[in-house]
């Protein structure tokens, strides 16, 4: 038996990256071949095993046949004449396809160091059309490696695969984790322009898709566009390295814009209301997670607020603060501000450009929030005892009184540091 490290490794090797894992393929080798020589089988549907000391992954090589619609429709053959060169023209990117043998030599049939140079993400064969999810990987890669384009042809393939209907079969999950993965990296909007490209952006996300051709007024976004305000704030988020649900909350935060009437435009007077419904509906088809959905939903209602804290009263702080659980969840309301931070800086267009604008409502609502925050209710509530229907009234008092002196101190310290 032989075997080679094949995919990501190789390919980052050649890009001159860190590898973090290595996966092997086994040519010439039966699964009981393997477990007599100490491999451990894992994985139900696939033939990999364990390398009992390193642990890494060793997949016999196989050919693999389409069943059903969706990436659960395989039946795979393995067998140990299965050749090296079937098992690569079976994977998804040339890039992706290349196998480095014990020695070092790079077995390389379908040319991917070519397009390593050329930074092309090509399919290896027809094969790539019998894994929709294929299509999220290839552009979560384009996120990654941001200088990489689609080859042609490999668009036309996903065009195609997309109208017939492949990329509504696949699960949310899977859908979930291809997209989170890419929000992830680099440079996210690339996966979004991919795909765009392709068609499939408006079947997995129509309400994302629908933002481009919306325009925005050019005094506040000189971009114009509202998808490519979209891509310019996922951007952003990734550059100053945001946690997943801050890079979410900045791709879905002006689904509103999408729904607003078109004569309006480009005003859009409400968009934020109607935004939070579009953002319940994106995470409920799509089992978003918990923490990425409600900061979602709260900064799709809340980042016009956001934008305004400096003209906002003390009152209105605080019911602010109230309706985000800011005083049980301040770094939730962290979250809220750094994506509308990010909201406010991805307005970069021909005429103008807001990446570097300061951003003084972060720091402003964060020290209305710590003052808030050091109220004590507790002394409050005592303090009602007699009456403790008012005990609310009294501590949100308290926090807009603490809210006012705050942020006039702020003010003070200021003029004193000028
Ligand atoms: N849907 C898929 C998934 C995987 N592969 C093949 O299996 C290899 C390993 O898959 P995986 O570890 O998921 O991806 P990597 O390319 O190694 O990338 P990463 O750095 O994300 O691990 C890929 O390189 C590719 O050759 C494929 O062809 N089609
Ligand atoms: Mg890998």
């Amino acid at each position: 038996m032989r075997t080679y490290v094949v995919g990501g490794a190789v390919r980052d090797a050649l890009l001159g990256l860190p590898v973090k894992d290595h996966d092997h393929v086994v040519v010439g080798a039966t699964p009981d071949e393997m477990v007599a020589k100490g491999f451990r089988p894992v994985g139900k549907d696939f033939p990999v095993f364990l390398h009992p000391r390193t642990q890494e992954e060793y997949a016999l090589a196989r050919t693999e046949r389409k069943t059903a619609p969706g990436y659960k429709g395989f039946v795979f053959h393995t067998s140990p004449d299965v050749t090296l060169e079937e098992d690569l023209v079976r994977r998804d990117l040339t890039i992706n396809a290349i196998a480095r043998a014990d020695d070092g030599t790079l077995i390389d049939p379908y040319h991917g160091q070519r397009d390593i140079a050329g930074r092309v993400f090509r399919h290896v064969s027809d094969a790539f059309a019998e894994d929709p999810v294929r299509i999220l990987r290839l552009a979560r890669f384009a996120a990654r490696f941001a200088d990489f384009t689609v080859a042609p042809e490999t668009n036309a393939l996903m065009k195609q695969m997309v109208e017939q209907g492949e990329v509504d079969a696949l699960v949310p999950e899977r859908v979930w984790q291809e997209l989170s993965r890419g929000l992830m990296e680099q440079k996210p909007s690339r996966m979004f322009e991919v795909l765009r490209d392709c068609g499939a952006l408006a079947r997995i996300l129509p309400e994302l898709d629908a933002l481009w051709g919306v325009p925005q007024p050019e005094k506040w976004h000189p971009e114009i566009d509202t998808g490519i305000h979209i891509l310019q704030v996922i951007d952003c988020a990734a550059q100053m390295e945001r946690e997943l649900p801050v890079r979410f909350a900045c791709l879905v935060h002006d689904l509103g814009k999408g729904v607003t009437p078109s004569a309006t435009w480009p005003a859009h007077h409400g968009h934020e209301g109607m935004g939070v419904k579009l953002v319940e509906q994106v995470c409920k088809r799509l089992r978003v997670p918990t923490d990425s959905r409600d900061l979602a939903v709260m900064t799709a209602r809340e980042h016009g607020n956001v934008a305004r804290a400096l003209q906002l009263r003390p009152n209105t702080v605080v019911t602010l603060f109230e309706r985000c659980d800011a005083f049980r969840k301040p770094a939730r309301f962290t979250q809220l501000l750094q994506a509308t931070e990010c909201d406010a800086r991805g307005r970069i267009g021909p005429g103008a450009s807001f990446a570097d604008a300061p951003f003084p409502q972060l720091d402003y609502l964060e020290q209305a929030l710590a003052a808030a925050r050091a109220v004590n209710a507790g002394e409050i509530a005592q303090s009602c005892a007699d009456n403790p229907q008012r005990i609310p009234e009294r501590v949100h008092a308290a926090r807009v009184r603490a809210v006012k002196v705050a942020l006039n101190a702020a003010d003070d310290e200021d003029d004193a540091a000028e």
